[in-house]
């Protein structure tokens, strides 16, 4: 895993986001960020600005360009990195995945709460060059639980799963680094775990 940014080039932005607000969440693949986050934005999707990364990874049956991620060839993505497109980035299990940094110029000037979801590496980069942002962790109630979420997932290959395992391992001892850990057994529970965090904390 490897990920970098440029940070002269994004001053400009870390300085507007210091009067508003980024969230960032992380956690292992499976935890349940996605389906947590979803819930939350159609509860209040007028509050938020939902970054949409861009990936190489292929996209999984039901997903579209432009919603779930931006599809990206490995020359397009490395061509907006290297043009220092990307707010944060890093490789996770063989594909690249970035946040693209224009979209969250435009929204900063909406005055939107501004929330990633983003792995591990990403993360420390934004811990980095914007210590103001909230980081919040989403734990797994066991690491069973976790491999049977993703296996019953049905997204990716037995050697997919083998290499988020290995991450989520890393990921979980890593907790400790953000600001808060909220565990996802009962969905509901930690659902409003999160909207206080994001709400009042
Ligand atoms: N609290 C929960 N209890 C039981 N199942 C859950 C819970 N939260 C999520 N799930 C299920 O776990 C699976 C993984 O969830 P999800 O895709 O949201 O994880 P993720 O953390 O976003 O993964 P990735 O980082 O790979 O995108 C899904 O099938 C989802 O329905
Ligand atoms: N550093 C970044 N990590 C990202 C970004 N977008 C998503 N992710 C994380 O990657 C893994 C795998 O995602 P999947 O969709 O292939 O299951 C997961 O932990 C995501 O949170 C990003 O822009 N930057």
């Amino acid at each position: 895993m490897r990920g970098g940014c440029q940070l002269p080039i994004y001053l400009g932005i870390y300085e507007a986001l210091s009067e508003g607000k980024l969230i960032v969440v992380t956690g292992p693949s499976g935890v349940g960020k996605g389906t947590l986050l979803k819930k939350l934005l159609e509860r209040y999707a007028d509050r938020f600005h939902f970054s949409i990364s861009a990936t190489t990874r292929s996209p999984r049956t039901g997903e579209e360009d432009g919603r779930e991620y931006f599809f990206w060839s490995r020359a397009e993505f490395e061509q907006q990195r290297d043009a220092g497109g990307f707010l944060e980035w890093a490789e996770y299990a063989g594909n690249l995945y970035g946040t693209p940094i224009a979209p969250i110029h435009r929204a900063i000037a909406m005055g939107q709460i501004v929330l990633l979801e983003i792995e591990l590496e990403g993360a420390r980069q934004v811990a980095t060059s914007f210590p103001n942002a909230q980081r919040i962790f989403i734990a797994p109630p066991s690491m069973q639980v976790l491999e049977s979420r993703l296996r019953d997932r049905s997204t990716d290959s037995d050697e997919q799963i083998r290499k988020r395992l290995h991450h989520a391992a890393l990921e979980v001892a890593a907790a400790n680094e953000f600001d808060l850990t909220i565990v996802n057994d009962d969905l509901e529970i930690a659902l409003q775990q999160l909207e206080k965090a994001m709400f009042h904390d």
